[in-house]
């Protein structure tokens, strides 16, 4: 798509209420921003108008990605940070933090293989997020999503400076797959659908609630199944079409930037910003989970309760329950033994 084409598509999106110039300062910084997701993604907040200061962070190859996307000539002054002598000045004043650092899936692997290698590195983040932005809004997308955001809100408890209204597990990319899916098989335009994912991030985890998709449409029990377990299994179609070069990454760097987007608009006071993501919750008896909330000045508003299901869905949430409950377990058991 042409840049042109993406940049009025953004703005559309994001300046609702503001004109780009009338837009409250804010400073986004990428995570990982010279990796898969981190390249385009920060391509897309350079497009939004909303960002007024772009902060690329990897530990190698950032300056390059930073000189690349600041020849753009949208509004945000971006600065490329690599190594972590320079994180500090990374996070510093940061509105908006979004963590797509650490390794992602090959053929054969789980979310949850990725556990050893992702705690540690999101761990180290979130001391420094503690340390510098300790009021920032944080987007989670590095995996397992269902452990790494329990790691990340122990860690700043630790630290003292804990909000649960500010950390985000990004499930967007799960909404993605689901309206796709479900426009595809309906035969309706995909941008008139919607779809809650609820849950959480990986497996049968992730569960959309077809019951309440609008447009509504006739589908069999079998159809509602195949496209549940279609997108239960979208990130693994993924990595297996990548067939060991990695995981998702444009189509998680597009939803990485509508979430953000999202956070940026409520922070900003635009009202009614609805979107799906695993936060702290009372929705279930488990401590974290994914569901719809409202986003707003000081992150959470309300996280919205799951709604009326289906009894497949019934179903398929008792089933999700045991294994949520022990990712989430593991996380904070990880970040208190270490
Ligand atoms: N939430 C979701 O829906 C979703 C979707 C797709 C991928 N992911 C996850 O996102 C993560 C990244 O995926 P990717 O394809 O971009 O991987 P990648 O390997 O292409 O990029 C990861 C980047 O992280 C950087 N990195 C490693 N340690 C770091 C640290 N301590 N600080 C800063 N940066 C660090 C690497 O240098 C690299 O540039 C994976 O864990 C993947 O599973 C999540
Ligand atoms: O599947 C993965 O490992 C990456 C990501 O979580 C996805 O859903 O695409």
């Amino acid at each position: 798509m042409r840049t042109a084409m993406l940049r009025s598509m953004l703005s559309r999106r994001s300046s609702r209420g503001f004109s780009s110039s009338a837009a409250p300062e804010r400073k986004v910084v990428v995570l990982g921003a010279a990796g898969g997701i981190g390249q385009p993604l920060s391509l897309l907040m350079k497009l939004n108008p909303l960002v007024s200061t772009l902060s690329l962070y990897d530990i190698v190859g950032t300056p390059g990605v930073a000189a690349d996307v600041s020849h753009i000539n949208t509004r945000s002054k971006v600065t490329g940070y690599a190594g972590e002598d320079q994180l500090g000045k990374a996070l510093e004043g940061c509105d908006v933090v979004i963590i797509p650092a650490g390794v992602p899936r090959k053929p054969g692997m789980t979310r949850d293989d990725l556990f050893n290698i992702n705690a540690g590195i999101v761990k180290s983040l979130s001391t420094a997020i503690a340390k510098y932005c300790p009021h920032a809004i944080v987007n989670m997308i590095s995996n397992p999503v269902n452990s790494t955001v329990p790691i990340a809100a122990e860690v700043f408890k630790k630290a003292g400076t804990y909000d649960e209204k500010k950390l985000f597990g990004v499930t967007t990319l799960d909404v993605v797959r689901a309206k796709t899916f479900y426009a595809g098989k309906a035969n309706v335009n995909v941008a008139e659908v919607n779809v809650p994912v609820v849950g959480g991030h990986a497996g049968i985890t992730i569960l959309p609630l077809f019951s309440q998709a609008t447009p509504t449409a006739n589908f069999s029990a079998e159809d509602i199944k195949a496209l549940t377990k279609r997108t239960q299994d979208g990130g693994t179609e993924v990595v297996e079409a990548k067939a060991g070069k990695g995981s998702a990454t444009l189509s998680m760097a597009y939803a990485g930037a509508l979430f953000a987007d999202a956070c940026l608009k409520g922070l900003n006071g635009v009202p009614d910003v609805v979107e799906c993501s695993f936060v702290q919750s009372t929705v279930t008896e488990l401590p974290f989970f994914a569901s719809k909330v409202r986003l707003g000045k000081n992150g959470v508003e309300e996280v919205f309760g799951l709604g009326s299901l289906s009894d497949f869905e019934k179903e398929g949430l008792e089933a999700l329950k045991p294994e949520l409950k022990s990712s989430i377990e593991k996380g904070i058991k990880f970040a208190n033994a270490n």
